[in-house]
């Protein structure tokens, strides 16, 4: 299969005064054509920085390196025009909150056809029609009369759902989600889940959904990986992940899950500024060794020393 999105030993490091958070440390995996990668992990791992990484969604103090190849095209290399571009037509971001990624003052409609008239040059009254459209298949009913609604006439999970129509609008060849279940409540989540399959099913884009809700990636992911203190400790394929995760930090984080027996991982997550020696697991990892406190495991399909 293509891969659409290869990224290669990826750093994102934010240089603050008096110290320097190293958010990505040499990140490393790819996404295939039509494939649903989650990158899963705990708060504060580096999963969204690292997706804002991808479509340069960053602030001025930091330092980035590796290379983001999308079809072949560092877009790291890129210069901005040319990213904006990409942007918004071959790759979308569906943000994290829906509070304040839709303008509170603009009907839901025309910001939802912006995406259309700006990279597909679609007339206005054109784009509206398809806004329409595409508010029926994302259950934003009824369509005709929810167009002309503003975003606080909307429910929450209308709002959510309207962000991803507006992301997908385009019909991208790589969707980025951050955190899409953020905020919803339990019985809608599965709606959400079942909004990307829709899409994943009919128009075959790439998904990188970024989430730490593990049944959501459960229901929607074909491969899975795991991000620790901004690097990637396993990649694999969903079923894998979900029944025999080989990682200690894997098999922890769903040791952790409430159908699982709701045990919290021990310990605090780890600094990014001075993480750990060897594996930076090792502090709250049951089979660390000598070698695992002196010396990091290398950076491979499950970066751990128990399958070197
Ligand atoms: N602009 C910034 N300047 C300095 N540090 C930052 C900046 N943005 C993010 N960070 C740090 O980078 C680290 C990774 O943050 P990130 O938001 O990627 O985590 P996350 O895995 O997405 O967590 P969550 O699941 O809570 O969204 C955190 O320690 C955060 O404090
Ligand atoms: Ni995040």
């Amino acid at each position: 299969m293509d891969e659409v999105l290869v990224v290669k030993d990826l750093h994102v490091h934010f240089v603050l005064e008096n110290m320097t958070v190293k958010a990505v440390d040499g990140v490393s995996f790819h996404v295939s054509e039509g494939e649903a990668l989650a990158l899963i992990g705990e708060s504060g791992s580096g999963k969204s920085v690292l997706g804002m990484t991808i479509l340069r969604l960053l602030p001025e103090n930091v330092r980035v390196g590796g290379k983001i190849l999308f079809n072949g095209l560092n877009l790291l290399e890129l210069p901005e025009e040319g990213l904006r571009e990409i942007r918004g037509r071959e790759i979308a971001w569906v943000p994290q909150n829906p509070a304040t990624s839709l303008n509170p003052v603009l009907r839901v409609g025309i910001q939802i056809a912006e995406p259309m008239e700006v990279h597909m040059g679609i007339d206005r009254k054109t784009a509206i029609q398809r806004v329409v459209g595409l508010l029926r298949y994302f259950d934003i009913n009824p369509a005709e009369k929810r167009v002309n609604q503003y975003p606080h006439q909307y429910s929450g999970g209308m709002r959510q759902r309207a962000l991803v129509a507006m992301g997908t609008s385009t019909q991208p060849r790589l969707i980025i989600a951050d955190e899409p279940t953020k905020g919803v409540d339990v019985t809608k989540k599965v709606r959400v889940a079942e909004l990307f399959r829709k899409i994943k099913k009919n128009s075959k884009p790439s998904l990188l959904i970024i989430t730490h809700d593990l049944p959501f990636a459960e229901r929607l992911a074909d491969r899975v990986a795991v991000m620790y203190c901004g690097q990637i400790v396993e990649v694999c394929d969903a079923r894998t992940f979900f029944e025999e995760p080989l990682h200690p930090y894997s098999k922890a984080l769903l040791n952790s899950l409430p159908s699982r027996g709701l045990n919290p991982i021990k310990g605090y997550s780890p600094s990014m500024v001075n993480p750990p020696e060897g594996c930076r697991f090792h502090p709250r990892c049951d089979h660390a060794t000598d070698k695992c406190l002196k010396e990091p495991p290398f950076d491979g399909e499950v970066r751990c020393w128990l399958y070197a």
